[in-house]
């Protein structure tokens, strides 16, 4: 378990813009109540905000709220302070851009040696801090968040841990897969369903490194081919030549026709627009694209498909107009056939015990628990009809499903396993481990 250096930001949802007001000492911030502009905290931030002298701010400041977490940073006690000098920092000219906007916009006056301090903490923010989860797939939301125990470990696509965090937004890792002793524990810094060419992009634009593990070095992608797209002439996987090399050559396994890498990328950034273009809850648009187009032009496991599969994950059982028992039995056997097709391919990248495996295992043992429960009608309504005689709690009822379909509970408690802990868990999983 690691803890965080706490200094983060985050404007609540539940605080609407018309219920908060000025902090009436001038410091620029909105507060909520009396209270909290009498709080211990509020009076701490607001001096250091007034001794910054803030000059132009309106009634709700955004840009003092987009670049205010190094701000907080002047609170922490010496040691906390210490042992931010001691993470790695970036150091090119970006990072730290929010101490500028700050000076520029609102006319901070920071003295010399806060100014540096909070440079450096933007640093390194930028390169150890870790996105915190809090909101769930259909309702996302996160803050960022320090960790100087977890964030010693370096990148692998292919890491051997994975991590959660929990109701006090400590950090969870766990191994998921075997770790041999005395092997390096790696994390992921990227999506595990983004194809290698995406991830090498946004690795050395974020974190400025070339990553060469096992999975950036196959050019077959662990025969998922997920950069891939299909040849025009013979429908064979057209792969890079040099992944490392940007812009480089492209090149058809089957009749070797070149693509020039130009071609390639602009035909993946209108596939990429239109998947941004799509409405989230467009699963009618959403299937045909994927049956139909989509399909012409790339390779089964193409990261925009399965993007776009994993899209359809989270629509069908949550949106309006798809909740488990408005869904067709089609479309339930479309989502079951989705999230065992997301798991395969997991388990080709080889993710091991992935937060995502677990995700995907409770929506197919949700699927399988929709389709039996309407297929097998006569033994679900025993289950019902025991569960109702004998008064058995609701979170029991999920006891009495596994004793008639054992099967399905396999799925279930492997997802419970790997999500424990899971402040974003599914609810029935978190009431379930109590
Ligand atoms: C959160 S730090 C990781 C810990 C860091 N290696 C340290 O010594 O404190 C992130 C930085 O480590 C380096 N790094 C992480 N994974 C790497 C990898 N697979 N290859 C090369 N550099 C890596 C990069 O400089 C990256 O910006």
């Amino acid at each position: 378990m690691c803890n965080f250096l706490s200094f983060g930001f985050q404007i609540p949802d539940f605080f609407s813009k018309e219920n908060l007001r000025l902090c009436e000492k001038g410091c620029g911030l909105n507060l909520c109540s009396d209270s909290c502009e009498n709080s211990l905290n509020h009076i701490k931030e607001c001096k250091i905000l007034r001794d910054l002298h803030l000059q132009k701010y309106d009634d709700f400041c955004s840009v003092l709220y987009e670049n205010f977490t190094p701000i907080r940073s002047l609170l922490l006690n010496d040691a906390d302070k210490e042992v931010i000098s001691c993470l790695i920092a970036h150091d090119r000219e970006e990072h730290g851009h929010e101490i500028d906007t700050l000076k520029k916009k609102l006319g901070f006056q920071f003295k010399e040696d806060d100014e540096n301090f909070l440079k450096n903490v933007c640093r390194a923010l930028d390169a150890n801090a870790f996105e915190v989860a809090l909101g769930c797939e259909t309702s996302p939301s996160s803050v960022k968040g320090l960790y100087p125990l977890g964030s010693l470990a370096n990148h692998s696509c292919v890491p051997n841990t994975m991590h959660v965090f929990n109701e006090k937004r400590e950090m969870i890792v766990k191994a998921a897969v075997f770790i041999p002793k005395n092997s390096e524990i790696f994390h992921s810094y990227t999506r595990i369903i983004w194809g290698t060419i995406t991830r090498l992009f946004h690795l050395h634009n974020t974190k400025h490194f070339i990553c060469k593990c096992p999975r950036c070095k196959d050019p077959k992608e662990f025969g998922t081919y997920m950069s891939a797209i299909l040849c025009k002439l013979c429908k064979g996987v057209i792969i890079p030549v040099n992944q490392y090399k940007a812009f480089g050559k492209w090149q058809c396994q089957d009749c070797k026709n070149v693509i020039a890498g130009k071609e390639i990328g602009e035909l993946m950034s209108l596939l990429g627009s239109i998947l941004r273009d799509i409405r989230n809850d467009d699963f009618p648009f959403m299937y045909r694209f994927l049956q139909g187009k989509l399909k012409s032009v790339v390779p089964e496991y193409n990261q925009v498909t399965v993007e776009l599969k994993y899209k359809i994950v989270w629509i069908l059982g949550y949106k309006s107009g798809y909740s488990w028992n408005e869904l067709s039995l089609e479309q339930l056997r479309i989502k079951e056939d989705i999230c065992q097709e997301l798991l395969l391919l997991l388990e080709k990248l080889r993710c091991g015990q992935s937060k995502m495996r677990g995700l995907l295992l409770y929506e197919l043992f949700c699927c399988k628990r929709e389709i039996t429960t309407r297929t097998n009608g006569r033994k679900q309504g025993n289950v019902k009809k025991i569960t109702q005689r004998n008064c058995i709690q609701k979170e029991n009822v999920l006891g009495f499903f596994f004793q008639a379909n054992p099967n399905i509970e396999a799925l279930f408690s492997e997802a419970a396993s790997i999500l424990e802990y899971d402040i974003t868990a599914p609810m029935e999983i978190k009431t379930y481990r109590k």
